[in-house]
């Protein structure tokens, strides 16, 4: 193949909501009523997430030019923050490199960025540039990624569904569901009881063997997950996910030990680079690893997480974000399952995660899904979402 190198790099925010940044949706949402979160102790922002700011980023989305004309690009969570940080910053490592180049670009964007980066909005933007070059990749080669990322080790996906309606994903085929944690500590015991009350009529309508979780969004301290988990084991919780903030590793580490046998301890999706990783496994922290690929670190870092991982003997089942999983998980026997976030507002559906903005997303039927072997991740832009290139070079 001739050596394509790479002509230009652009980054765009979205107008419209949801996109990469699916929590930023208008009007009723599931993802958006009442779910605990660190800031639900503080009155005024208990009820809603976008009242304290959970949609004030944005998509971002990077796009990779090759020397031929070819296209590939990638998307994340950091809007304009995100553009600038790719348009003034990172830019230099990448027009003029080879497009093959990706994990010298990675090393270069992350060494560059330590004195501000190292976590959170930073590996958002070196995540979508990873995706995007790894997309342009596939499109050169007209390879699908997950045959870039040395082929697939089963024939397809399986999928348990996160949303407010389990009982509707069971229907729909999913092999589990992951329900919001409602009611946060500043709650207390009535909230205690209310979310237990909400996992056992789950319970009495899933029936005793399909999976039931808890997503607890960095809302609880120990001392209530710890009752939480003892109170939730009557109705058979499968796993406890991200109960604590990201930073309290000594945290998860005790509170492992202190759930019942058998129920899973989850985290990750706030977790950055192999760095983070490292302390989660070698603290013991978790035994099911969540990294999400748009924010990790994209699929150069999610390839040494999950080695790391593999070693621990731990699970990789990185948190949402569609195609940008699923060609990565489909790789890894270590990853057996996929998470699918339902989109629609009462969860009550099957949609694409990342609509309006993406085309050809495919989604799971029958809670099972076989890849396409479209090059890159198989998905486009939508021309009817418009993009906007904020941020100017200087
Ligand atoms: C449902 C959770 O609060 C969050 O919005 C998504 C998430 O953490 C997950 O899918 O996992
Ligand atoms: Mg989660």
């Amino acid at each position: 193949m001739t050596e394509r190198r790479i002509a230009q790099v652009r980054a765009y925010t979205v107008g419209a909501g949801g996109g990469a940044d699916y929590h930023d949706q208008q009007g009723y949402h599931w993802i958006d009523d009442h779910i605990a979160t660190p800031m639900s102790r503080y009155p005024g922002y208990e009820q809603s997430r976008r009242s304290f700011g959970l949609n004030v980023l944005g998509t971002l989305v990077v796009q990779i030019e090759a020397d031929d004309g070819t296209v590939g690009f990638g998307v994340t969570t950091a809007g304009e923050p995100g553009a600038w940080i790719v348009e003034r910053h990172l830019a230099r490592f990448l027009e003029g490199a080879p497009v093959t180049a990706i994990e010298k670009i990675w090393d270069q964007m992350f060494r560059s960025t330590l004195f501000y980066g190292r976590k959170g909005l930073v590996l958002n933007v070196i995540s979508a540039v990873d995706l995007a070059l790894y997309d342009l990749l596939g499109r050169l080669r007209q390879e699908p990624v997950y045959a870039l990322l040395g082929g697939a080790v089963r024939d397809e996906l399986t999928f348990y569904a996160t949303g407010a309606r389990p009982d509707l994903a069971q229907q729909l085929g999913f092999i589990g569901g992951k329900m919001p944690l409602h009611h946060g500590p500043h709650e207390g015991e009535a909230g205690l009881r209310a979310n237990v009350a909400e996992l056992a009529a789950m319970r009495e309508k899933v029936g005793d063997d399909f999976w039931l979780m808890w997503d607890c969004w960095m809302s609880l301290e120990r001392e209530y997950a710890v009752r939480l988990a003892g109170a939730a084991n009557a109705y058979g919780l499968k796993w406890l996910e991200e109960p604590l903030i990201p930073d309290d590793y000594w945290g998860y580490r005790d509170l492992r030990r202190q759930l019942p046998p058998g129920m899973l301890l989850t985290t990750g999706e706030h977790e950055s680079t192999r760095y983070g990783f490292r302390m989660l496994l070698e603290m013991g922290c978790a035994d099911i690893l969540q990294p999400d690929v748009g924010w990790c670190g994209g699929i150069t870092e999610l390839i040494r997480i999950s080695a790391l991982a593999d070693a621990y003997g731990a699970l990789v089942v990185p948190h949402g974000s569609s195609v940008y999983s699923y060609h990565f998980v489909i790789t890894r026997t270590n990853s057996p399952f996929s998470e699918f976030l339902m989109m629609a507002p009462e969860a009550d559906e099957v949609v694409p995660m990342f609509q309006p903005l993406l085309l050809g997303e495919p989604v799971p039927v029958d809670g099972r899904l076989r890849l396409p072997d479209t090059p890159g991740f198989g998905v486009e832009l939508n021309p009817e979402v418009p993009l906007v290139r904020a941020v100017a070079r200087s």
